[in-house]
């Protein structure tokens, strides 16, 4: 998917929601369970209730890799689901890639060609040969961890290095890479206050935001700071819309949260 096409679906929808699709056996429905592939079901049931409220979903693969090749299976079936009848959403492959050069070839493989996401995260901490192979796919996005929303963000991300934190570095470093336009970064909506600093380096850049809803982080100020002239933001809620009900209504319960969040953004647009 191109990011003119991304943001030509946010306009349309008024919402730059990502619903994340981390999911978990011991949290889905009971009903569900006697299902035989129970988690592709609920995933079925959540994006069927939600899709005219997001733009993006993002499985996140440790949900997956959990249970197998059956999890495999279900991710598979997820992905085919969303490119064959909800083309126009942006998939994100959550699976904090990245390796030596050929090694992130084959990543890049599995993820952009094999199971046909638009994008997938990946971790910097190899540097530019371990990125620079998933930058080479046209029209996919590699989406660099920058400023994660975790309290572990602090041991590393923030370290002053040569005078600058070691994230600004990321960012800095990152844009030289070939095919940097393919680049698009994580940062936490738990640290909204530095997107003013991170704005600065990245003025136009795609930001998937997740740390809002279950780990607290503010929509309003990571509008109020990291929205661009067109919008550059992908704000991310998992646990908070996919498991707002426990019982048989779970889907309509989620498509509740989501109508919720995408309220705030359309305010948010409106007031660009
Ligand atoms: O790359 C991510 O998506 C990610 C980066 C980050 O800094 N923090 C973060 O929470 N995430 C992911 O975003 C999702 C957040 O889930 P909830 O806290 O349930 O909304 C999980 O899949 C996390 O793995």
């Amino acid at each position: 998917m191109t990011t003119q096409f991304l943001i030509e679906q946010i306009r349309k929808k008024e919402s730059f929601l990502c619903i994340g699709l981390d999911t978990d056996l011991d949290k889905v429905p009971n009903h569900l369970l006697k299902e035989e592939d129970p988690i592709f079901a609920f995933n079925k049931a959540i994006i069927d209730a939600t899709h005219h409220l997001c733009v993006a979903y993002k499985p996140n693969l440790a949900f997956y890799e959990a249970y197998g090749i059956k999890g495999w299976r279900s991710l598979e079936r997820t992905i085919e689901y969303l490119n064959m009848h909800f083309p126009e959403q942006f998939t994100i492959a959550d699976a904090k890639r990245g390796d030596i050069g050929n090694t992130s070839t084959r990543y890049a493989k599995a993820f952009f060609e094999d199971l046909g996401f638009d994008s997938v995260t990946i971790a910097p901490y190899m540097g530019k040969d371990s990125v620079e192979p998933f930058l080479a796919f046209k029209d996919k996005h590699t989406i660099l961890l920058a400023l994660t929303s975790n309290k572990g963000a602090f041991d590393f991300q923030t370290k002053m290095v040569e005078g600058q934190e070691l994230y600004k570095h990321v960012l800095e470093t990152s844009k030289t890479y070939e095919n940097s336009e393919n680049l698009m970064y994580v940062v936490g909506a738990t640290k909204a206050e530095y997107l003013k600093g991170i704005r600065s380096i990245i003025p136009n850049s795609f930001l998937l935001v997740p740390g809002v809803g279950a780990q607290g982080g503010s929509l309003e100020e990571v509008c109020k700071y990291g929205m661009t002239k067109d919008v550059g933001l992908l704000i991310n809620s998992s646990r908070g819309i996919i498991y707002a009900s426990e019982g048989v209504d779970f889907a309509e319960a989620a498509a509740d949260k989501a109508k919720e969040l995408q309220l705030h953004m359309r305010l948010a647009l409106q007031h660009q």
